[in-house]
């Protein structure tokens, strides 16, 4: 489980989209988004189902009620969850999976799987360049935007919670860097499925060649 989060804005939507798509470019089906539910209103460039399942608070409470969310929090002023089922059938199935969450929900998941999951901390590389990136986004009303800046000074202070940072200066050097932490990941020994049938080969192999 790999999981990003920032203050928004700062990048992470953009970089879990262009790792996902490079990602199945390189190995279709490894990496898996989990797709989170969401009571805030959908945006002109959001669709159901690929961005978020856009839920009413009702719909929201009852998934919550269920055990349905494998974490949830209120974030701006929204609900915000992650689906359970997707990400356990994703993870049995042997594929890696994407979160874009924040602190809050970050911390659920660590407390529930904690070996298994690898965070990322967005940062922007000024409060000015933060605001601007908002700004131009231009997928919110002023009124939004100025509550999400206001409560990224809240988000900033979760920092050391996580295992990586990224000052998304240059986004082409954050991919860069992004992608690097995941190769890296995945070589850990502890998490390489097989590994003791492959040393055995090579060592029955090794016998057999050697006089
Ligand atoms: N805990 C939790 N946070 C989420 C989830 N989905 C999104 N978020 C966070 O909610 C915040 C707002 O997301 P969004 O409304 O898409 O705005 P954006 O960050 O400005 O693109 C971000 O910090 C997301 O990482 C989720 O399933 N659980
Ligand atoms: N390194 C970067 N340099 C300049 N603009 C960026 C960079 N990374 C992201 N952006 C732009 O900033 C805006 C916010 O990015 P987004 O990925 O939506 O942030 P978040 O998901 O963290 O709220 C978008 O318009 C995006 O294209």
């Amino acid at each position: 489980m790999l999981v990003l989060s920032s203050p928004s804005g700062a990048g992470k939507t953009t970089l879990t989209r262009n790792l996902l798509e490079q990602e199945n470019k390189d190995d279709p089906g490894k990496l898996e988004l989990s797709v989170s539910a969401t009571t805030r209103p959908k945006r002109q460039s959001e669709i159901e189902g690929v961005h978020y399942h856009f839920l009413d608070k009702g719909q929201f409470e009852r998934m919550r009620d269920r055990d349905e969310l494998l974490e949830w929090a209120e974030v701006h002023g929204n609900y915000y969850g992650t689906p359970r089922d997707p990400v356990e059938k994703a993870l049995s199935e042997g594929r890696d999976v994407l979160f874009d969450i924040d602190w809050q929900g970050t911390r659920q998941l660590l407390d529930k799987m904690r070996d298994d999951v690898v965070t990322v901390f967005v940062l922007p590389p000024s409060a000015q360049e933060l605001k601007s990136r908002l700004v131009r986004r231009a997928e919110d009303s002023d009124a939004v935007i100025a509550k999400r800046l206001k409560n990224a000074a809240e988000e900033f202070l979760h920092w050391n919670e996580y295992d990586y940072i990224l000052v998304n200066r240059d986004l082409n050097k954050s991919f860069a860097r992004l992608r690097a932490i995941l190769t890296a990941e995945r070589l850990k020994r502890v998490k390489m499925r097989n590994l003791e049938d492959f040393v055995g080969k090579l060592l029955t192999e090794l016998k057999s060649i050697t006089p």
